[in-house]
């Protein structure tokens, strides 16, 4: 038990190194992405702390280079979902009544190792097992990933620093339980960040948890794991299965241990899941917390004020950072006639200097899509779009899947605000325009809020405050990001809590308060110096005559 008010130390973003040539930084990450391309590895599930392998290995290669192995993952079955289960189960008592300040310090040395020695390797297998470059693998398995698990150790404290008042002779305390049951973390392959901040946010309220990542990210899962370990996590508190995902679904939601789920991914997914836990509602002992941040159709609106060259980058960042592969990347804009032609030349120069290809080549700005399947599903929209009198592609359009998933960055112009690449999350290097009549600002307005089932991200471009004052509130729920001249993307642990409203999710903010408080149950424990002796009230007592 913990003796004393103990502060936790200050918490500050982790600051993004620069790896520009000769720097230490691109010197380590170049030689950690030269050594882990030089060997296979045998990624085992981790149950129990135990390295669990199976009949089954599937390979990983890098989606901007198919023919190269990275290693084997050990594909596990409904059998290992339940060895997870009744291991966290095991595990739960001893976790849940460690001292908090004990949690804590595992968590604030797994930032550390993320900020310092496991830095290299961690954003070396974000790079080369989902393409990113090295900037944005920066941004994400670093920086973020240590910002996620500091931050969360003070949304925690502040938790336990929420406490009621006390009438005289009694003292009323709140408890800050952990769920009774474990929590299923299921995570999307995008960000490294995401996928440990997911299982480490229950677990530091003292939760145990069934953590199952993406297939298409076991690689850089298997790091985080490796960090848990190595900062102290015990056996049992996080347990990592490779399954199919509705292999998972299947045996975790018929457990009456079922606590709860932590999912980022797409909307079509999250539902499915939040339909069979209604059905099953009966079978758990507690009402399971259910938070997940899914899809988005973020936008960028201009009005005629806007400044041409920040709508042009912002354009280009947003939409095109990470091949667009952000739940924040821009994926239609609404630009008006009166700036068009301007902002189309400087985006169209713009893009011209863009270099696609491998992440390993640190100028490259655009890699590869994630698998073969996104690819193919781009590369049918860009197709479409190509044929479509409702259409026309400004600028890229080519695919090419020979050595990797590579697509063009891809501008189509809409001739209508409802053609089909403005309304659904295509989740790749697609950005769809608009360009409105400048009379039409306020109509267009409306079609913006009402195009699409979702409300994750959006950014107004505007140098006229009347302006900035009304569009800010005429969108006031299209978006739980909302951004004003500046890109969509890139929020930041800490600045601006993450998460969307409508189609885009529970909008518990990634990384805040709001979402910690969703991995506790409270108990009011209120004491009686002075006991009662007699039932009676006061007003018993007769009048006097
Ligand atoms: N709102 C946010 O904060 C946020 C952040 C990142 C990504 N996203 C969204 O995530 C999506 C991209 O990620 P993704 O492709 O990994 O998402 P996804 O929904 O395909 O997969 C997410 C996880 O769910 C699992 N899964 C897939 N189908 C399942 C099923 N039927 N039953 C149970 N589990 C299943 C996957 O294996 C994976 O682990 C996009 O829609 C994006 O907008 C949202
Ligand atoms: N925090 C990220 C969102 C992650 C979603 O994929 C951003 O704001 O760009």
């Amino acid at each position: 038990m913990s003796k004393g008010f103990f502060n936790i130390p200050d918490i500050k973003n982790e600051p993004i190194k620069s790896y520009m040539p000769g720097s230490p930084e691109r010197i380590e990450l170049k030689k950690m992405l030269n050594d882990l391309r030089s060997v296979e590895l045998e990624l085992p599930m981790i149950i129990g702390g135990k390295e669990v392998t199976t009949d089954h290995r599937v390979r990983i290669s890098p989606p901007h280079d198919h023919k190269h192995t990275l290693g084997y993952y050990y594909q596990g079955d409904a059998s290992h979902v339940q060895m997870a289960i009744d291991t966290a189960m095991l595990a739960r008592d001893k976790w849940n009544s460690m001292s908090w300040h004990h949690r804590a310090a595992i968590f604030l040395k797994a930032a550390d190792l993320f900020a310092g020695p496991y830095r290299a390797k961690i954003n070396a297998a974000t790079m080369l097992g989902q393409s990113k470059n090295a900037f944005q693998a920066e941004i994400d398995a670093a920086c973020e990933m240590a910002d996620f698990f500091r931050y969360g150790v003070r949304c925690m404290t502040d938790i336990y620093k929420m406490q009621p008042e006390s009438a005289p002779t009694t003292w009323n305390y709140n408890e800050f339980r952990s769920l009774e049951g474990f929590i299923f973390a299921l995570t999307p392959f995008n960000f490294t960040s995401i996928a440990g901040n997911l299982p480490a946010a229950p677990a530091m309220m003292g939760n145990v948890v069934v953590w199952k990542p993406s297939k298409t990210a076991v690689y850089s899962a298997a790091v985080i794991m490796e960090v848990l370990m190595e900062a102290g996590l015990p056996d049992g508190v996080i347990n990592l299965v490779y399954v199919g995902g509705p292999t998972a679904a299947d045996v975790i939601f018929q457990s009456p241990d079922f606590g709860g789920i932590h999912f980022t991914g797409s909307t079509g997914v999250f539902q499915g899941m939040w339909k069979t836990i209604g059905e099953n509602i009966q079978k758990y002992k507690s009402y399971p917390r259910i938070v997940g941040e899914t899809g988005g159709k973020d936008f960028i609106f201009a009005d005629p004020t806007a400044d041409p060259q920040a709508v042009a980058i912002a354009m280009l960042r947003g939409a095109f950072e990470y091949q667009g592969q952000k739940c924040s990347a821009a994926s239609r804009a609404y630009i008006p006639r009166s700036i068009w032609d301007d902002v189309c030349t400087r985006f169209g120069n713009e893009l011209a200097t863009v270099k696609m290809g491998p992440p390993e080549d640190f100028t490259n700005f655009i890699n590869a899509v994630i698998d073969e399947s996104s690819f193919d599903k781009l590369a049918g929209f860009i197709e479409q779009a190509k044929k479509d009198a409702d259409a026309e592609v400004l600028f890229g359009g080519k695919c090419d899947k020979s050595v990797g998933y590579f697509i063009e960055p891809t501008v189509i112009l809409a001739k209508k605000p409802d053609y089909i690449t403005m309304v659904e999350e295509l989740f790749g290097p697609v950005l769809t325009i608009f360009v409105y009549e400048d009379e039409d600002l306020d109509l267009t307005l409306k079609i913006l809020d009402k195009t699409s089932i979702y409300a994750l991200t959006g950014a107004i471009f505007s140098q006229d405050r009347y302006n900035i004052e009304r569009i800010t509130k005429r969108l006031e729920n299209a978006a739980g990001n909302f951004y004003i001249n500046d890109k969509p993307t890139g929020a930041t642990v800490g600045q601006q809590p993450f998460g969307g409203a409508r189609g885009s999710g529970t909008n518990d903010k990634a990384g805040s308060i709001f979402n910690f408080l969703r991995w506790t149950s409270i108990r009011t424990i209120k004491e009686n110096f002075v006991s009662p002796k007699s039932y009676t009230y006061p007003n018993f007592a007769p009048d006097k005559e």
